[in-house]
């Protein structure tokens, strides 16, 4: 398995339970989509998963290691968790979080930094240790003229897809994708999510993905989540996510009863993009 999560609450600083119950696995090179209403618990999920928040209770299996809930279920599990793990993960963030004047290609490299002894680490903040596989990585989101702009000198969807391509430079054996496309037209939305798809195919390597456009999520992933409310609502096959499932997945809180007049627009229920699996 990539990762198995068992009975798991989380619950954050301030006290808000974001996470209730969940039992999720996936084995490794499996893709899958996480959909749900804004607030649903996704991020916090995917944070999770990528080992920036420990669980409250429960059993989180990642990679192979434990990972610590300061719970009696967990006896072995450790945390924080071990620099070798998070290595192995990679994360594409919603709005990646790039020091402004830093250089694309550093940006990129910065992607292996967990894999790289710390001399190497050093050295290429001074002079890159990889301008071939800072540009490859870059030309596979159609950015390879912008290896040595600097990150305030690029677009949000821009940003976005340096995010991407650090994560494919990176190679993780897991990869987390916050909204990885939600700064992107429908046209490159499409492709990028192609791209994380068919190179988590390519290397074995498992893929989980938010999305808030579900006719993506559904046309690219054979395995799709939805989340309410911090809790599981379906994990099924994307050729069964029905319409009825998604209309109560994102009715609104209570019993979704609106007046006629504010019935918010139901979210698409076939795909509009062409099958991309
Ligand atoms: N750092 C935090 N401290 C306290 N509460 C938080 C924190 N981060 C998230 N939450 C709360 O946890 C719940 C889940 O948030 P989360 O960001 O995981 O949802 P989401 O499904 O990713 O939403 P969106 O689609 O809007 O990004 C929300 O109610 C949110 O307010």
């Amino acid at each position: 398995m990539s990762f198995e999560l068992d009975g798991v609450d989380l619950c954050h600083p301030g006290g808000h339970v974001a996470l209730r119950g969940i039992t999720l696995a996936a084995r490794q090179g499996e893709s899958l989509a996480l959909i749900g209403p804004s607030g649903a618990g996704k991020t916090t999920l995917l944070n999770l998963l990528g080992t920036a928040l420990p669980a409250s209770a429960g059993r989180v299996h990642v990679l192979g290691s434990a990972l610590g809930a300061s719970s009696p279920d967990t006896p072995h599990a450790s945390w924080p968790p071990p620099r070798a793990l998070r290595a192995r993960i990679g994360t594409v963030h919603q709005a990646p979080p790039l020091p402004p004047r830093q250089r694309v290609v550093t940006a990129v490299l910065a992607g292996r930094l967990g894999q790289w002894p710390a001399w190497k680490a050093l050295a290429s903040l001074l002079y890159p240790a990889d301008l071939p596989g800072a540009h490859a990585a870059l030309q596979r989101v159609q950015l390879q003229d912008k290896l040595f702009a600097r990150c305030d000198q690029l677009s949000g969807g821009q940003l976005q897809r340096v995010g991407i391509a650090r994560v494919l430079y990176q190679q993780p054996a897991l990869l987390l994708a916050d909204e990885p496309v939600s700064a992107l037209d429908p046209t490159l939305a499409l492709a990028t999510v192609q791209l994380l798809v068919q190179d988590a195919a390519a290397r074995g390597a498992t893929l989980v993905a938010s999305l808030h456009a579900v006719d993506l999520a559904l046309a690219c992933f054979a395995r799709v989540v939805g989340l309410r409310e911090g809790r599981i609502a379906f994990d099924l096959p994307a050729g069964a996510v029905t319409p009825d499932l998604l209309q109560a997945l994102y009715a609104p809180p209570g019993d979704g009863a609106l007046p006629p007049d504010e019935t918010p627009t139901p979210p698409p229920t076939t795909s509009s993009y062409a099958s991309c699996r």
